[in-house]
C-alpha cells in the first residue's frame, strides 16, 4: 500500500469541566473533519480488553457455529463478503465478518441473538456491559454536541431522541489474509455512516482511512492512526442532515494491510420515532433547510436495506 498521510485529529476530553470550550472544540472538529478522538470517556481499558477477547473467541468459532446466528432483523452474524458498502468499487463485497447487537431494552430486545452459554459463557454479559457503558459516554457526548450547535445541552433528550435509542453495537473482524486477486480488496469499502454518531474502538492494527472532501476528485485518502484508550468518533449522515450540512459525515474505508484486524463500532442513533428536522440554529435566510423532515426509523431502515438488499 502506498504511504498515506497520517491525519492528526482533534482530541476531545469528555470529562473536562470547561464544557463551553469543549463544545467549541467539538464544533470545529465536526465542521472541519467530521471525526475526532474522544478521551476520558469512562470506558475502562480493561473492558476494551475483555470485549476484544470475547470478539476474537466468537470469530474463531467454526463457520457453521457462527451461521447458526445468521443476521436477522439486523442482529447477529454477517459473514465475509455479505456486505457491500460501495457496490461500484468491488463486486465481491467487503472482506470482513461482523456481529450486531441491537438495543438491550424495550420490545425489540428479544430480537438479539447470543452465542450459547456453553460455548462462550461470558460473552453476553461482557457485550451488555460494554453496550451500556458506551451508551452512557455517547449520551454525555450528545449533550456537548447540543451545546456545540448553540442548543440547550438537553435538547436531544427533551426531543425524545435518547429514549430507547436505536443503538447498535457491531463487532468487526477483518481476516487480513484474504488473497487479493486482480481487484483491490477492501476491509470496508468507502462509505459514510448512516446515523447520528459512531464511537469506534480498534485493536491498533492500521487500515482506517478518511476522505475529507468527497466532492474533490480524485479522492484523497488520509490515515487515521489508532489512539490507545480513545474512541474514534465520527458524525453520520443523519446528523449531517439534522445540522443542514454544518457537520460533516465524512467518507471512510478500511484497507487491508495484510494483517488480521478487530474493531468494535457503536452506532448511536435516535429513537425510531424521532423527527429529524434541520435545526433552526443551522439554518438562516441565506442557508435555508436543504432536507425535508424525516422519521429517524424510516431513514435508517431505507439505508440498511440499500446496503444489504434486505433489513
Ligand atoms: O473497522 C473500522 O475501523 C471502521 C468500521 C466502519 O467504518 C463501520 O463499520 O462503519
Ligand atoms: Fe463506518
Amino acid at each position: 500500500m502506498a504511504e498515506t498521510h497520517k491525519l492528526e485529529l482533534p482530541v476531545i476530553d469528555l470529562s473536562s469541566p470547561d464544557r463551553i470550550s469543549t463544545a467549541n472544540s467539538i464544533r470545529r472538529a465536526c465542521v472541519e473533519y467530521g471525526f475526532f478522538y474522544l478521551v476520558n470517556h469512562g470506558v475502562e481499558v480493561e473492558l476494551f480488553g475483555r470485549v476484544f477477547g470475547e470478539s476474537r473467541k466468537f470469530f474463531s468459532l467454526p463457520l457453521e457455529e457462527k451461521t447458526k446466528l445468521a443476521r436477522r432483523e439486523h442482529r447477529g452474524y454477517s459473514a465475509l463478503y455479505d456486505e457491500n458498502l460501495n457496490p461500484s468499487s468491488s463486486s465481491k463485497g467487503d472482506s470482513k465478518e461482523s456481529f450486531y447487537v441491537g438495543p438491550l431494552e424495550g420490545e425489540t430486545r428479544n430480537l438479539n441473538q447470543w452465542p450459547s452459554q456453553e460455548v462462550l459463557p461470558s460473552w453476553r454479559s461482557t457485550m451488555e456491559l460494554y453496550y451500556e457503558k458506551v451508551m452512557s459516554s455517547g449520551k454525555k457526548l450528545i449533550s456537548l454536541i447540543a451545546l456545540a450547535l448553540n442548543l440547550d445541552e438537553d435538547y436531544f433528550e427533551t426531543l425524545g431522541a435518547l429514549d430507547a435509542p436505536a443503538a447498535f453495537l457491531r463487532l468487526l473482524h477483518y481476516p487480513g489474509n484474504v488473497a487479493s486477486s486482480d481487484e483491490e480488496t477492501y476491509g470496508a469499502s468507502a462509505h459514510s455512516d448512516y446515523g447520528m454518531i459512531t464511537l469506534l474502538a480498534t485493536d491498533g492494527v492500521p487500515g482506517l482511512q478518511v476522505c475529507r472532501d468527497k466532492t474533490k476528485h480524485p479522492w484523497i485518502w488520509e490515515e487515521v492512526p489508532n489512539k490507545n484508550g480513545a474512541f474514534i468518533v465520527n458524525i453520520g449522515d443523519m446528523m449531517e442532515r439534522w445540522t443542514n450540512c454544518l457537520f460533516r459525515s465524512t467518507f471512510h474505508r478500511v484497507m487491508s494491510v495484510g494483517q488480521e484486524r478487530y474493531s468494535v463500532a457503536f452506532f448511536l442513533d435516535p429513537n425510531e420515532d424521532c423527527l429529524v428536522k434541520c435545526l433552526e440554529s443551522c439554518c438562516s435566510e441565506s442557508c435555508p433547510p436543504r432536507f425535508p423532515p424525516i422519521r429517524s426509523g424510516d431513514y435508517l431502515t431505507e439505508r440498511i436495506r440499500h446496503t444489504y438488499g434486505s433489513y
